[in-house]
C-alpha cells in the first residue's frame, strides 16, 4: 500500500517537473520571439521616413497616417510602403498631390529599398541622391516639377530595371547609362540637351524615350548633331557721311518735341476731367443719392425708409452704447458708414464699417435667429458691454428693433486664429513658432478664465470657442488674441436647432443630451489647444486608426498616438524642429488631453488649467 503510494507521490513529482520544464521553453520562446520582433525593426529606417513625412504636404494624411514603427510582424499599416525581412522594400506614393522638395539623404539607411515611385505628383527641386541603394530596381518620378542634371551617379545603380523620369523639368545631358539590368528608360517631355550618349544600351531605347526635349540631338532622334557653326566676325558699323548723321539727329529731335507737347496736352486734358469729377462727386454728395448713401445694402434703406425716410435718428431708433468713449457716431452715421463684408457665421453676416467720424468698428448683423426678445437681447448686451478685458473683443454698442440685431464690437484686424493656424500651408508660409502658439494659448485661457468668472451664474459662459471666434491682432510686441462670440447662449436656449451652431454642440455631454456646464467651455478650449499644437484642424483628421466614435475625431487621434509612445508624433511640423520645447509641447498636450476628457468632472477648471500654463511658462523662461 505504502509504496503504491509512494509511487503515486513520484509521479505526481514527475509531472509537476515535467509541466515547469515545458512552461520554462515556452515562456523562453515568447521572450525570444519578441527580442527577435524588437531587434529587427529599424529605427534608422523609420527615421529616414520621418524626415520625408515631415518635409512634404499632401491630399492624404501622411502625418497621422506614418507613425509607430513601419514593419510590425513583416508587414507596414504605413500607407505607400512595403516591408520585407523587416525592412522597407517598396515606397510608392503616387498621384497624391505631394508637394514640396525630397529632403537631400533620406533614402540613405534606407538599404534594401527595390521601389520609389512618386509618379503623378508636385515634387520640385532636384532629384534625389540614390547612391549605395545596390537593391535598387524601379525609380519612377514621371509627372513632377524636379528641375536641374540628372545625377551622374545614376548609372551606377546596377541592379536597376526602370527608370523613368518623364515629364518633369530636368535639364543638362543625359549621362551614359549603360547597366545592363536596365529593359525601360524614359526621359521625354524634360528640357534635355546635347547629344544622347552612344552607349549600346541607350542605342536600344525607342525615340519615344527622348521625345521633346529641348535640344537633345543624335540617335535614335530625327535630330542629328551639327558642328557648331564658326562664331560671326564681330559687328561692323558701316561709315556714314556726316551729313546722314546730322539729318538722323535733327529727324530725332522733331520726335522728342512732338512727344513732348502731346504729353502736356494729355496731362492738362486729365486735370481739367479730374477737377470735374470731383465737382460732381461733391454735387452728388451734397444731393446725399440714396444709391451711395446706405452702403449697408437694402437693409439699411429698408431701416431708413421704415423710419419715415427721415434723416432724424431718433425715429431709426438709439443705438445703446456699453462704452460711452465710443459715443461719437448715431444709427444714421452707422448706416452711412462706408461697408465691407468681413464674414458669414452661423447667426449673420459681420461687416467692417468705417464711419465718417473716423471709428472703424465691426458691426455683427444677426439675422438668422428670429426670436431674439428684446427686453432678454438688451439686458444680457448690457452685461456682456461691460466686459473688458484685453482677451476679450469689447462690445461698444448695440441695436434691436423688430427686424434688425446688430452689436458693434471694437475691430481687431489681423485675421482669425484659424486663418493663422491652417491658412497658406506649403512653400512660402512662415511658420508659427512654438513660443507664438504658447502665448496665443494664454490668451486664450486668460480671456476664459476671466469669462467664467465674470459670468459664473452662465451655464456656460462662452458657449462657442473655436478658432474662427479667437480674433488676432500683431503688434510689435507680437501676438495678441482676443475672444468674440461669447455670452449668447441665454438667447439661444429656446432653440435646440439653434444651440447645435455653437461649438459647444461638439461635446459629449451635448451629443449624449446630458448637463451643460463651465466644463463644456473647457472642453472647447482643450480642442483649440490640440489644434494648435497639432496644426491639424478637428473635424478633419483621415486614417483608419480612428473611428468615428465621438463628434471629435482630433481628441481621439491624439490619444492614440500618444498612448502608443509616440508622442512627438502629434507635433505640428512647424514646431517639430524646435527640440527644446518638446517638453513644454507634450505638457500642454496632456493639460488638453485633461480638458477633453469625456467625463466632464474630470475635467479642470478654467483657473487650473491657467494657471498650469503660467507655471509652465514660468520654467520655460528660468530655463532660458
Ligand atoms: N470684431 C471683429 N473684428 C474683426 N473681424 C471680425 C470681428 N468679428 C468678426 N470678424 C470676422 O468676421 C468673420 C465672420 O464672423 P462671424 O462671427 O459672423 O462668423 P464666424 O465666427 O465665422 O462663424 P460663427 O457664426 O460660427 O461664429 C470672422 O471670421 C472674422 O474674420
Amino acid at each position: 500500500m505504502s509504496s503504491e503510494i509512494l509511487s503515486n507521490i513520484m509521479s505526481l513529482i514527475i509531472d509537476i517537473t515535467f509541466f515547469y520544464i515545458i512552461l520554462f521553453f515556452l515562456s523562453l520562446s515568447i521572450v525570444l520571439c519578441i527580442e527577435i520582433e524588437i531587434n529587427d525593426f529599424h529605427p534608422q529606417e523609420r527615421d529616414g521616413l520621418l524626415v520625408l513625412r515631415d518635409s512634404l504636404n499632401s491630399s492624404i494624411n501622411l502625418h497621422g497616417n506614418w507613425t509607430g514603427p513601419p514593419c510590425i510582424n513583416n508587414l507596414s499599416r504605413w500607407f505607400g510602403i512595403t516591408c520585407s525581412n523587416w525592412h522597407v522594400v517598396h515606397i510608392t506614393i503616387q498621384g497624391v498631390n505631394l508637394s514640396g522638395y525630397l529632403p537631400s539623404s533620406f533614402l540613405q539607411n534606407i538599404t534594401f529599398l527595390r521601389q520609389i515611385d512618386f509618379r503623378n505628383n508636385e515634387l520640385f527641386g532636384t532629384l534625389p541622391n540614390l547612391t549605395g541603394l545596390v537593391f535598387l530596381e524601379e525609380v519612377k518620378f514621371s509627372v513632377n516639377h524636379f528641375s536641374g542634371e540628372i545625377p551622374l551617379e545614376y548609372v551606377e545603380l546596377h541592379s536597376l530595371k526602370v527608370l523613368e523620369l518623364q515629364e518633369n523639368y530636368l535639364d543638362g545631358e543625359i549621362p551614359p547609362f549603360d547597366q545592363p539590368s536596365l529593359i525601360s528608360f524614359n526621359v521625354s517631355y524634360n528640357h534635355l540637351v546635347g547629344k544622347i550618349p552612344e552607349t549600346s544600351l541607350l542605342q536600344r531605347f525607342p525615340k519615344s524615350s527622348f521625345d521633346d526635349n529641348s535640344d537633345l540631338c543624335g540617335f535614335p532622334l530625327d535630330k542629328s548633331c551639327s558642328v557648331e557653326p564658326p562664331a560671326p566676325p564681330p559687328f561692323a558699323i558701316p561709315p556714314s557721311s556726316s551729313m546722314e548723321e546730322n539729318k538722323k539727329r535733327l529727324q530725332v529731335w522733331i520726335i522728342a518735341l512732338i512727344v513732348i507737347v502731346a504729353a502736356v496736352l494729355f496731362l492738362f486734358l486729365v486735370i481739367i476731367a479730374f477737377l470735374f469729377c470731383k465737382r460732381q462727386a461733391k454735387g452728388n454728395e451734397r444731393r446725399r443719392d440714396d444709391s451711395t448713401r446706405y452702403v449697408f445694402g437694402a437693409w439699411a434703406k429698408k431701416m431708413v425708409y421704415n423710419a419715415g425716410n427721415s434723416e432724424d435718428s431718433e425715429k431709426l431708433g438709439q443705438l445703446e452704447f456699453c462704452n460711452k468713449k465710443f459715443q461719437v457716431f448715431d444709427m444714421d452715421d452707422l448706416l452711412r458708414a462706408s461697408a465691407e463684408v468681413l464674414g458669414r457665421g452661423d447667426f449673420g453676416v459681420t461687416y467692417k464699417a468705417t464711419l465718417e467720424t473716423g471709428n472703424i468698428v465691426a458691426v455683427k448683423r444677426l439675422s438668422y435667429i428670429n426670436e431674439l426678445h428684446k427686453r432678454e437681447f438688451i439686458q444680457q448686451m448690457q452685461l456682456l458691454g461691460e466686459i473688458k478685458h484685453e482677451n476679450l473683443v469689447e462690445i461698444i454698442s448695440f441695436y434691436h428693433s423688430e427686424d434688425q440685431k446688430l452689436v458693434i464690437y471694437e475691430l481687431v484686424s489681423d485675421g482669425t486664429l484659424f486663418e493663422l493656424l491652417h491658412e497658406g500651408r506649403g512653400i512660402g508660409r512662415i511658420p508659427l513658432d512654438w513660443s507664438t502658439r504658447l502665448a496665443i494659448i494664454k490668451d486664450i485661457a486668460k480671456g476664459l478664465d476671466f469669462l467664467h468668472q465674470y459670468l459664473s451664474s452662465h451655464k456656460v459662459p462662452h458657449a462657442n470657442l473655436k478658432s474662427t471666434n479667437v480674433l488676432i491682432h500683431q503688434d510689435n510686441q507680437g501676438y495678441h488674441s482676443k475672444l468674440i462670440d461669447y455670452g449668447f447662449l441665454p438667447l439661444l436656449s429656446s432653440s435646440k436647432e439653434n444651440e447645435e451652431k455653437l461649438a459647444i454642440s461638439k461635446s459629449p455631454e451635448f451629443v449624449k443630451g446630458k448637463k451643460l456646464t463651465h466644463k463644456t467651455d473647457v472642453y472647447c478650449f482643450g480642442i483649440i489647444m490640440l489644434e494648435i499644437i497639432t496644426g491639424k484642424i478637428p473635424g478633419h483628421i483621415l486614417g483608419d486608426e480612428v473611428e468615428e466614435i465621438t463628434t471629435n475625431d482630433l481628441s481621439d487621434w491624439v490619444r492614440t498616438v500618444v498612448n502608443n509612445d509616440w508622442s512627438t508624433d502629434i507635433l505640428d511640423l512647424e514646431i517639430l524642429a524646435d527640440r527644446e520645447g518638446h517638453d513644454a509641447m507634450l505638457n500642454l498636450t496632456e493639460i488638453a488631453l485633461e480638458c477633453t476628457d469625456m467625463i466632464p468632472e474630470n475635467r479642470p477648471k478654467m483657473s487650473v488649467v491657467l494657471r498650469k500654463i503660467e507655471e509652465m511658462e514660468q520654467i520655460i523662461k528660468e530655463n532660458e
